[in-house]
């Protein structure tokens, strides 16, 4: 698709949109049914760039997926994963690099863990230096992917200390290769940070759901017994933050959109966004991201036809995502209306101007190939007049079917 323009609604948004399932709990729920004796079934599925790679990983290295219908995965495992003859390519999938990584380890042979030029500068050095201290032989010259596990069928025992502070996936991939142990395992934090910590309780939560013992001892410690994972059927909620596009379309247009799940029934951390938009005009001067990391640019977005200037802290892990998003979000956002995004060391400050709306005001936002630089900007064009979203495929990473979704709400997008 080329560059879209969003044309602003005339009045408020109604209608019902269900957000696609969660990209988070999908990729855990494929790796936990793939290392998994049996069939499982997994319903409400995000089928996505970030998903479908995962999962063709998991066939490469012997795993039956099916698909069933557009929602579901059916994931035949042997309680193993086999060595591929190939290397894996995860294009700029987070999650599915971090888990395979530690994942890696308990297959009986070599892996390459690889993604694209984006993914290849996101930092995995923290999770080698892990492994390795298990005594896996785990090697990534760049400090970023890709990486090379020679696996040895088995996850070790004993303690790892991880430093989660650029990424709590980390965390979560030593979680869910722990299992494959032949001990117990005891992962302790170190450093102060673990940047999202409510995604390490969803990966609990998730390996709980497939049979596995895991105890968080006290706040940077998890103790997880060598008990292999049990197939089951698993239901997937909706991706929270794909929800936050649709609360912040509600609450700019002031209209409401029917998500068809409460606030309330969301466990994934961006959930907690919705408590911020609901303030909306009235965001607080200072909004701490550290534990809705990915809803940061929905919500700076929202600043921008605030009453008041917003200050977004506790963010430095956005420099690592699929972009710099602190760096994205301040230059899109400036592009609009100089000076409407800076940065402040690692803070970004949006200096909130409610007469922005209705404005015509044309830019062509570069999406920096991130999914949600193209979603949150789109919610500019609802207010702005003159809002070009390029590479609006980009969205395909999580959300291919956002376009529609605005569309369905009489949202006009159109080619540019
Ligand atoms: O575990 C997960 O599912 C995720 C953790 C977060 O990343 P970091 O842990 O790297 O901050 C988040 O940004 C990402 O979209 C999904
Ligand atoms: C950071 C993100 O993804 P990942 O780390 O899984 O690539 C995201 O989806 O915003």
């Amino acid at each position: 698709m080329r560059a879209v323009r969003i044309v602003p609604p005339q009045g408020p948004l109604y209608g019902r949109v269900t957000p696609p399932g969660s990209k988070s709990i999908t990729n855990r729920a494929l790796l936990l049914a793939a290392l998994a004796k049996g069939r499982s079934v997994l319903t409400g599925a995000l089928k996505s760039k970030d998903t479908i790679l995962m999962s063709a990983a998991l066939r490469q290295m012997g795993v039956e997926v099916n698909e069933p219908d557009a929602t579901t995965f059916e994931v035949i495992g042997s309680g193993r994963l086999e060595a591929p003859s190939q290397p894996l390519f995860l294009g700029n999938a987070g999650t599915a690099v971090r888990f395979l990584t530690a994942a890696a380890a308990t297959v009986d042979g070599a892996v390459i863990v690889d993604g694209d030029e984006h993914m290849r500068k996101r930092p995995i050095a923290p999770l080698v230096a892990a492994l390795r201290s298990l005594g896996i032989v785990a090697n990534a010259p760049t400090d970023c992917p890709p990486v090379t596990i020679q696996g040895r069928g088995s996850f070790g025992s004993g303690r790892v200390e991880i430093d989660a502070g650029l990424s709590s996936q980390y965390v979560s991939a030593l979680l869910m290769a722990a299992p494959l142990g032949d001990g117990p395992i005891e992962i302790a934090l170190t450093g102060p940070d673990i940047g999202a910590r409510g995604y390490v309780n969803l990966t609990v939560a998730a390996m709980k759901a497939f049979g596995a013992e895991v105890d968080q001892k006290d706040e940077a410690t998890w103790f997880v017994l060598p008990t292999g994972y049990h197939a089951t059927d698993f239901a997937i909620e909706p991706d929270a933050s794909a929800a936050t596009y649709l609360w912040a379309a509600s609450a700019l247009t002031g209209g409401d959109i029917d998500l068809g799940v409460p606030m309330d029934a969301f466990t994934q951390p961006d959930a907690e966004a919705a408590r911020y938009i609901s303030m909306f005009p009235n965001l607080p001067p200072v909004i701490d991201g550290s534990q809705i990391q990915d809803a940061v640019p929905t919500l700076a977005v929202l600043a921008a036809f605030n009453n008041k200037p917003v200050r977004f802290v506790g963010i430095s892990n956005l420099r690592v995502k699929e972009c710099d998003r602190i760096s994205a979000v301040a230059t899109e956002l400036s592009r609009i209306r100089p000076g409407l995004g800076t940065e402040d060391g690692d803070d970004l400050i949006v200096a909130a101007d409610p007469a922005l709306a209705g404005q015509t005001l044309p830019a062509d936002i570069e999406t920096y190939a991130d999914h949600r630089i193209a979603m949150s900007f789109a919610l500019a064009g609802l207010k702005i007049n003159g809002i070009t979203i390029l590479d609006p495929n980009c969205v395909g990473k999580t959300y291919p079917g956002y376009w529609d979704a605005l569309r369905s709400l009489d949202v006009e997008v159109d080619p540019a």
